[in-house]
């Protein structure tokens, strides 16, 4: 059996992974490779495996991440992924939260060895949100560096409005950092899938193992609306909403507006796409230390 290359896609919450994984899966369709997906999802609820076409072989691990309590679950969805589908190349969305190496790890078990060729980490990191990283708490400033630290590859996202101060900020970040990986600033993580098809790992055996106690007290909880309401009136409450949370996405519908959307909010900005198929009106709710039940209440009085 051939084995696979694992390619792990790590980033901060809201960094831009699931838009490269579909930009990665529609090039893998273009050239008739056989690719799989093994989604990570700290929420309780999917909203991203809509990004995965039903013909590609898809495993969900949901509701907790990958690099804590889902390990060994990681290591048996790869097991079985590679033994039904024989894929070529396994793409890991990781949960925005996940410690790179502690993904690497898993996927190094020899119980794996049959199965893997070789895992290569891209980090996908928020720009805007890096270069303001000071107002987060320390251990996701923490999280921040180690997934710059510890990528194979490095991709600069969100970069389309930034000066070129900024952009050289980023740079010496890098060179400080990890200075020895390649790295692209993009925009919507558009970059040349060739590039991605042929990064070789630069941690053969010799990674650093992740520093204990790293893990962030990430909550997530999924509201669910009740019908339709204003988009003032989300907007509103958005900007009063603490910075604290970090991500949201689910489905939701606005009084005046036709049918269902799609809500993506990452760093302060909301983002609306409209949804052909008719969605539970759920949507998924991110953060460090959030008071659920306070945010649930201003939820339930919006309309
Ligand atoms: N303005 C802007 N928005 C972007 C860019 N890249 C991605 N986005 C948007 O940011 C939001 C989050 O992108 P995703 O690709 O879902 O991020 P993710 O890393 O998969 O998010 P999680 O899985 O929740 O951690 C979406 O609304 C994207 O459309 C970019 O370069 N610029």
């Amino acid at each position: 059996m051939n084995k696979a290359k694992v390619i792990i896609l790590a980033g901060f919450l809201g960094s831009g992974k699931t838009t490269l994984l579909k930009q990665l899966l529609m090039e893998e369709r273009q050239k008739g490779t056989k690719p799989a997906v093994l989604m990570n999802e700290i929420g309780a609820v999917s909203i991203d495996s809509d990004a995965v076409q039903g013909d590609v072989p898809l495993s969900e691990l949901l509701n907790g991440c990958v690099c804590c309590t889902l390990q060994d679950q990681l290591e048996r969805q790869l097991i079985i992924l590679c033994q039904q589908h024989q894929p070529e190349t396994i793409y890991i969305e990781a949960t925005g939260v996940a410690h790179p190496v502690d993904i690497l790890d898993a996927c190094l078990s020899p119980d794996l060895l049959n199965y893997i060729e070789e895992t290569v980490i891209i980090s996908i990191i928020d720009s805007p949100r890096w270069l303001n990283r000071d107002v987060m708490s320390i251990q996701s400033k923490m999280l921040l560096s180690e997934q710059v630290k510890h990528a194979d590859f490095l991709i600069w996202n969100k970069t389309g409005e930034l000066s070129a101060a900024e952009k050289n900020q980023l740079q010496e970040d890098q060179n400080r950092l990890n200075p020895n990986t390649s790295a692209v600033m993009t925009d919507f993580s558009r970059i040349d899938a060739e590039i991605i098809k042929n990064l070789t790992s630069s941690q053969k055996g010799n990674h650093e193992p992740a520093a204990l106690g790293r893990q962030l007290k990430v909550k997530s909880f999924v509201y669910e609306f009740n019908g339709p309401i204003t988009k003032e009136s989300f907007e509103n409450w958005l900007r009063q909403a603490p910075d604290s949370i970090y991500r949201m996405k689910g489905y939701m519908q606005f009084i005046g507006e036709k049918g269902t959307i799609l809500m993506q909010y990452s760093y302060g900005l909301p983002q609306y796409e409209p949804e052909i198929m008719k969605k539970p009106l759920k949507v998924v709710i991110i953060g460090e230390g959030l008071d659920v039940e306070l945010l649930r209440g201003q939820l339930e009085k919006l309309s």
